[in-house]
């Protein structure tokens, strides 16, 4: 498909396009050699994508979500166009994979896909949300859509995604610039999700587990200076903040311990859902668009 950002790559499907902001939102099918099946994203082109190289922010979902859930609900796209910034929004797992069980529930599988690599038998060859986040993604985006510099990049997430982007920017602080949260699992080898989810697609080591907890990682090999501020945003109405899923708190205490400089925010009244992400949306965007075209 050509287009003013470049023709899409061969192995690229456009399902669909549609104007946004004075940009173009594209929604995205390829095959992935991660997960082996075909994997769908989304992307925001700003308008100034059509003229020049824009840097790249990564939103990661939470549970039960696809990529529709944040481009549709969160209201990204309008502070995205104004400061240049390409958002892009993954699927939360493989889909169709034929995994026995991957559809029991609805916190593990598929739409549960926590941004792990699996090493349990019958989970290791598809569920491998961490190669496809950290390598495959920003390669199939780098190639179909050249104005996006995937060389100067930031993530976000939600819950799930939260979890998700806190510990891809931790392992990875040379490919991140920032990296921000909404409601994220902050300590999930301590909470019921995080257990069932790390048992089943990680095993029994408990040591495997730790490689995916952002407040373990921290503890181990924080800080992260190129991070710079760390932007967590939370609800105080949060029914799985209060249900122990969170735990933010022990993310908190290991960034200070550790020096690393961290923005916790506690939002009065505010719960789990979109309408919370919407309303902050705003001011996650904007810190990594700051920390982005510096
Ligand atoms: N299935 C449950 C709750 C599902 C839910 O709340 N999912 C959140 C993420 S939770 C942690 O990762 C979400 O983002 N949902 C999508 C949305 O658009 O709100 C239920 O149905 O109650």
């Amino acid at each position: 498909m050509a287009s003013s950002s470049g023709g899409a790559a061969a192995d690229l499907e456009i399902k669909s396009e549609t104007a946004c902001f004075g940009g173009r939102l594209l929604k995205c099918v390829h095959q992935s050699k991660a997960t082996k099946t075909q994997m769908t994203f989304t992307v925001f082109l700003p308008p100034a994508a059509a003229s020049s190289a824009v840097p790249v922010l990564y939103y990661l979902s939470g549970l039960t979500c696809t990529d529709d859930n944040f481009i549709q609900k969160a209201g990204a796209q309008r502070i995205a166009a104004l400061r240049g910034v390409a958002l892009v929004a993954p699927d939360t797992s493989p889909r169709g994979a034929g995994v026995a069980g991957e559809d029991e529930g609805w916190d593990f599988g598929t739409g549960a896909g926590f941004y792990v690599d699996a090493t349990e038998a019958g989970w290791k060859e598809n569920y491998r949300m961490y190669a496809y986040v950290t390598e495959e993604l920003p390669a199939a985006v780098a190639a179909s859509f050249p104005a996006v510099d995937t060389s100067k990049a930031s993530v976000c997430g939600h819950s799930m995604g939260g979890h998700g982007a806190l510990v891809v920017a931790f392992r990875n602080p040379d490919k991140y610039r920032s990296v921000s949260a909404f409601s994220a699992i902050c300590n999930p080898v301590e909470c019921p999700w995080g257990k069932k989810a790390f048992s089943g697609y990680l095993g029994k080591d408990e040591a495997a587990w730790k490689e995916y907890d952002a407040t373990e990682l921290m503890r181990r090999d924080g800080p992260f200076p190129s991070l710079g501020k760390i932007l967590l945003d939370q609800g105080s109405a949060d029914n799985f903040l209060t249900a122990g899923q969170l735990i933010p708190e022990a993310l908190v205490k290991a960034c200070e311990d550790k020096g690393q400089p961290c923005e916790m925010r506690m939002q009065d009244g505010y719960d789990h859902s979109y309408f919370f992400i919407s309303s902050f949306i705003e001011d996650h965007v904007s810190m990594h668009a700051d920390r982005l075209l510096a």
